[in-house]
């Protein structure tokens, strides 16, 4: 017989990673043995998408091949482009980028292989792909086309250019940037968890993708940072730790809040939090950050619980300009860098990921006919 299952696979080691580590009760984050705080405001995106899929922190010489190699990836497919106007008018942005990265794999080049080359390719095309997804996505459903991206420009001033239609100022690209950073990868998440089980039975790059993307949608996961922008979008600003102190008792989740590994503060959060005030004071209205701090103490004081990644996130991509709907898919653009990069591990030292589970049903039923039963 099966043992007890741990509900939730909480504390299971599903997988061996060198991509990235948590130590929960300190909250620290690693990435390839780099402590976030060491990258976060310091190195750009594409570096640490280098660093996860090709292993080093890149040289100038590597950083250029792959900026290179990113700007060369952003266009989109044929069958991408035939159909996303009607997937933008019929899908909502999460469910739409699933069916765009599925339609994406089949004009891939790298389709049919699942070798270290292919897969490195394939990681960086879908890395470069996915802002572009979400920019023509959002263009598609407003009827306003998006800017082309300028090869010039990083993904994160890239990605700004295309949602607002106008060149950001240096400080917001480096504060998007930085968000990227800091979402990049996250050991085993539940999307990652999803990536890799795919990936596991030798399915393909993309397919492990979309499962990750339809993972990350849930508000459990990555869906939380729209909920928290929802929140604060809801509540007085006058009447804060009132009506959260009643959605408590009532036994209702704040988005935002709590964590499975860590048990104190997130570290992203620390630069998250830092990053909302700074645009919250320039935006000359700070209601929503205040908002934000007030949730935050209260939530601490009755629940003992601490803001997530997605808590102060949602109030940096809304001082960015960003739609509301689009915070999820920011994060599956910076996420893209690990997702892949986990694919390429799982696939460099496989074994299938079949898990056993407790039976609870019935036993010892036996048929009757149709209309007996
Ligand atoms: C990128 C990310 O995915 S970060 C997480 C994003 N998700 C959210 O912000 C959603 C809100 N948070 C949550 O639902 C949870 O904290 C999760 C899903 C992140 C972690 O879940 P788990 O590890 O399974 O913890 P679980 O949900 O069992 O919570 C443990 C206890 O804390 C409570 N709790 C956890 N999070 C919250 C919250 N945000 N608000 C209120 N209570 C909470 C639970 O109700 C539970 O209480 P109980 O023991 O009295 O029943
Ligand atoms: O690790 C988790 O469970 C969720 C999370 O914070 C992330 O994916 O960034």
């Amino acid at each position: 017989m099966a043992d007890k299952p741990t509900k939730g696979l909480a504390d299971v080691v599903a997988a061996s990673t060198a991509l990235s580590d948590i130590d929960g009760k300190a909250g620290r984050l690693f990435y390839r043995g780099y402590d976030i705080h060491e990258l976060a405001g310091r190195t750009t995106f594409e570096e640490i998408a280098h660093l996860l899929q090709c292993g080093t922190l890149p040289t100038r010489e590597q950083l250029a091949a792959y900026g290179a190699e990113l700007a060369g990836g952003r266009t989109l497919g044929a069958l991408v482009s035939a159909n996303i106007e009607e997937v933008a008018a019929k899908q909502a942005p999460m469910e739409a980028l699933r069916t765009l990265v599925s339609l994406a794999g089949a004009d891939d080049p790298d389709k049919d292989s699942n070798s270290p080359e292919a897969n490195r390719r394939k990681a960086a095309r879908l890395t470069a792909q996915q802002p572009l997804l979400v920019a023509r996505y959002h263009a598609a459903r407003t009827g306003t086309p998006a800017p082309e991206p300028d090869p010039e420009l990083s993904v994160a001033a890239n990605f700004l250019l295309q949602i607002t239609g106008r060149p950001a100022d240096a400080r917001a690209v480096e504060i998007f940037d930085t968000c990227l950073v800091l979402h990049a990868d996250h050991t085993m998440n539940a999307s990652t968890f999803a990536a890799r089980v795919c990936a596991a039975t030798l399915s393909d790059m993309h397919s492990a993708i979309v499962a990750a993307i339809g993972t990350l949608k849930g508000p459990l996961h990555g869906g939380a940072n729209e909920q928290v922008m929802r929140t604060l979008e809801s509540l007085d600003p006058s009447g804060v730790a009132q009506a959260v102190r009643d959605k408590l008792a009532a036994g209702e989740k704040i988005m935002g809040f709590g964590h499975r590994v860590y048990k104190t503060e997130d570290p992203r959060a620390t630069h998250l939090r830092e990053m909302s005030r700074e645009l919250a004071e320039a935006s000359g209205d700070d209601t929503y950050y205040r908002m934000s701090k007030e949730m935050e103490e209260v939530v601490l004081e009755t629940k003992g619980l601490y803001p997530n990644v997605d808590f102060y996130a949602a109030t940096v991509y809304h001082y960015l300009g960003i739609p509301t709907d689009l915070f999820t898919p920011v994060f599956s653009v910076s996420r893209m860098s690990g997702w892949t990069a986990h694919v390429i591990e799982q696939h460099a030292d496989n074994r299938l990921i079949r898990p056993d589970s407790e039976y609870i049903g019935e036993r010892d039923q036996k048929w009757k006919p149709i209309g007996e039963r």
